[in-house]
């Protein structure tokens, strides 16, 4: 168990709370940016962080009869490895192949394969419906969704039972909606959806 002090203050001395003006895979901008790979580049605190997740879990009476656990690329790889770790589960990760989530490298889903969705960041939540959407039409059956973060404040639907190891409520602008003082600072993307290079 960590408490919401303890997470921060594993995400500021991962140097992953950034403070500016971003733009988000959904496309709105914000101006704090949780970048957990920067988190996940350390072995210990991630299994630190995916340790107290998996206890969250568990807690919730929702690991028992759980085989898989699948995962949005590209944030969602290490954290899902590391989650499989902490529940003695294989982990799976999706790709987007032109933007759709597809299975490749020989990853499958038996029929029936009970699943467990985890994400780094849920924002909209787009990025994790998807991701079950695809586990599903794969032949799995997502029963639970689980992230480091949750930023919506709660606000972000998922078909299945969420457990976030921290919820926060950063506030999201639509991008006609950017305020002012926002504007005029040059906005960065730190994602890989939709990234044009
Ligand atoms: O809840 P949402 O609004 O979907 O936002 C959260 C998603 O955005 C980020 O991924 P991104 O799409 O930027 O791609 P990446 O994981 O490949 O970096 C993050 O890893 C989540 O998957
Ligand atoms: O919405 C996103 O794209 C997003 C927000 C955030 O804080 N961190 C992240 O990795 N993605
Ligand atoms: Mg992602």
């Amino acid at each position: 168990m960590l408490t919401d002090d303890a997470v921060l203050t594993e995400f500021r001395d991962a140097g992953a709370l950034l403070e500016g003006h971003f733009v988000l895979s959904s496309g709105n901008h914000s101006t704090a940016y949780l970048q957990c790979a920067r988190v996940l580049m350390d072995a210990k605190r991630a299994e630190r962080l995916c340790a107290a997740l998996a206890g969250k879990i568990r807690a919730a009476g929702l690991a028992d009869g759980i085989d898989l656990v699948v995962s949005p690329a590209m944030g969602g790889v290490v954290v899902g490895y590391e989650m499989g770790r902490q529940l003695g589960l294989p982990a799976i990760f999706f790709e987007r192949v032109d933007g759709v989530f597809a299975l490749r490298r020989g990853f499958r889903i038996e029929p029936g394969q009970r699943c467990i969705m985890v994400e780094d960041v849920v924002t909209t939540g787009l990025s994790s419906r998807e991701c079950i959407e695809a586990a599903e039409a794969a032949g799995g059956t997502v029963v639970a969704a689980a992230s480091l973060v949750d930023r919506s404040g709660g606000r972000a639907k998922l078909p299945v039972p969420f457990v976030p190891l921290i919820r926060l409520d950063i506030p999201i602008f639509p991008p006609d909606q950017i305020p002012a003082s926002v504007k005029g600072v040059p906005p960065v993307k730190p994602g890989s959806r939709g990234l044009k290079v």
